[in-house]
């Protein structure tokens, strides 16, 4: 594979347009595996550029939301094979964007074509429910409308797969949107909107603006004009998004942190457990809001567990994603890296034991990157910090416990609940897991990390607005019920 080293300036996507922020400034995106290559330049707007964005939608939305469902329907199929046709291009420039590795970036890009699909084909599907009045001569029912212009502000950890998750739902169902993605990541989704833009909407249905999270997130939380919000990132800002939207009586979605467990009970499958427990806290470094975090094992099994789980880590190759004997990249920034760094120091301040890692790894070719050693902690206590905030790295806690009904309350005590995972093959145990976590998605036998775009994915607790994305759950959001009653 040839990696392109030029480093190309993206523009905002507004109106139908490419164009030029109208501050005059860019900033470089920059590889984490090496951060003196620059991936591309990106805008970086004012609330001037936002502002014509959001005028933009605004006149788009008169005419987009008068569509049929399939007709909107009909521009997503044309994007998915957009997308399809560039799925190695823009899977590489995620890898050297982020550091996920080429085989992840891959995946998430097929998972975005996936979801484009899935949406393009809701736009045939029923929008509304015939409900029985009391008056025999009526026709009672519901109809749904979109909400108008939403504004949609995504992470870095998934460039591809959120952005596409929020816009397709809004797209297909009358809204029209404004994008602003992580800066981490804006090359890439530059690119995924060049794909999308590729279908042939009209002007103004759908808008990318880049720049700082302080300058045009916060805009877009604060702007008359966009009436509903969706967001993924970390607690602080969601909190920021939802009480400034509910300020202005604007819809808002929220999606943010995990402090994710798995159970291992004494009559587990140990092998499948170690290998869940790996992919599901070390893949993509840990960057995942469902990311294995708290590993709480039955004492019966814990030093097997222990052994078994160490084997398999020792044996992780870190490196650079675009090389084919890479398992684990690096953060995806120097400030994740640091923050990574820091909680490892905690753990050891607050009296864990660290078993493995918890440094930056040595070699040629690591030096320039923000690479972190899989980690992992022993004689973690509930109340540490490293058991109750999210790391967003890879870093895993071991808990050991006597009983299962111990291993779900540590599992519950923390402010987030958003996936969770039990490995047994009793299903007493099950069962239990499945009434008591608090977790919005709840795996036996599988990792806490991964879902399918056709299912509702969402958490309770702090990880969520306790609203659902995806699969059917999107519809909630991106529309309004009107309730009709009709008398002849
Ligand atoms: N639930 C999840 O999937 C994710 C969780 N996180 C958690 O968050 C931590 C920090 O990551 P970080 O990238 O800083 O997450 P942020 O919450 O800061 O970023 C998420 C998005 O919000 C934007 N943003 C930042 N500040 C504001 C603001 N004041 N108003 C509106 N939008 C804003 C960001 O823009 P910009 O990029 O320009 O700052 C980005 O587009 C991670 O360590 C992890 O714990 C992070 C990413 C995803
Ligand atoms: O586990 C997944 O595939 C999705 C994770 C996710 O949504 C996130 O990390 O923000």
């Amino acid at each position: 594979m040839t990696v392109q080293t030029e480093a190309k300036t993206y523009l905002n996507y507004i109106d139908g347009e490419w164009v030029a922020a109208s501050t005059g400034k860019t900033d470089a995106s920059i590889n984490p595996a090496n951060k003196h290559e620059i991936v591309g330049y990106i805008q970086k707007s004012g609330k001037e550029d936002l502002d014509r964005a959001v005028a933009a939608a605004k006149k788009a939305f008169a005419q987009w939301r008068k569509l049929s469902g399939p007709a909107r329907g009909e521009y997503l199929y044309k994007m998915a094979n957009a997308l399809e046709r560039r799925l190695d291009e823009v899977a590489e420039t995620m890898t050297r964007e982020m550091g996920k590795t080429f085989p992840e970036a891959k995946g998430e890009t097929a998972r975005g074509i996936a979801i484009l699909r899935y949406y393009a084909g809701e736009g045939m599907r029923k929008n509304g429910d015939v409900i029985p009045s009391t008056d025999a001569e009526a026709l009672m029912f519901t109809t749904r409308v979109p909400l108008g212009v939403v504004g949609v502000i995504t992470p870095w950890n998934f460039p591809v797969a959120i952005p596409i998750w929020k816009m397709a739902p809004a797209l297909v169902y009358g809204n029209t949107v404004v994008l602003k993605p992580a800066q981490e990541t804006a090359v890439t989704a530059a690119k995924v909107i060049e794909c999308m833009a590729e279908a042939g909407l009209p002007a103004g249905v759908l808008n990318l603006v880049t720049g700082n999270g302080s300058v045009i997130g916060q805009g877009i939380i604060d702007h008359p004009d966009i009436n509903g919000i969706t967001f993924t990132g970390s607690d602080n800002v969601g909190k920021l998004v939802g009480q400034g939207a509910l300020a202005r009586g604007a819809k808002y979605q929220l999606e943010m942190g995990g402090k994710n467990p798995v159970i291992v009970a004494a009559d587990a499958d140990l092998d499948l457990a170690v290998d869940a427990t790996v992919s599901g806290g070390l893949r993509s470094t840990g960057q995942k809001c469902t990311a294995t975090s708290r590993v709480i094992v039955q004492s019966a099994v814990y030093e097997e567990f222990k052994q078994k789980l160490l084997a398999k880590v020792k044996e992780i190759k870190v490196g650079h994603g675009l090389q084919s004997d890479t398992w684990m990249g690096p953060c995806a920034s120097q400030s994740q890296l640091d923050t990574v760094l820091s909680y490892i120091q905690k753990g050891k301040e607050e009296g864990a034991t660290l078993l493995y890692g918890g440094s930056r790894p040595e070699g040629e070719g690591l030096e320039h990157g923000f690479y972190v050693q899989p980690t992992v902690f022993e004689n973690v206590k509930t109340n540490m910090t490293i058991a109750q905030e999210e790391i967003f790295g890879p870093v895993l806690a071991l808990i050991k416990v006597d009983t299962i009904e111990e291993a779900i309350e540590i599992a519950n005590d923390v402010k987030f609940g958003l996936s969770a995972s039990i490995f047994t093959r009793d299903i007493a145990n099950m069962l239990n897991f499945i009434k008591d976590i608090d977790a919005g998605l709840v795996r036996i036998n599988a990792e806490s990390a991964g879902v399918e775009l056709q299912a509702p994915f969402g958490g309770m607790k702090q990880s969520s607005s306790h609203s659902r994305e995806q699969g059917q759950a999107a519809i909630e959001f991106f529309t309004s019920i009107k309730t009709v009653f009709v008398k002849p």
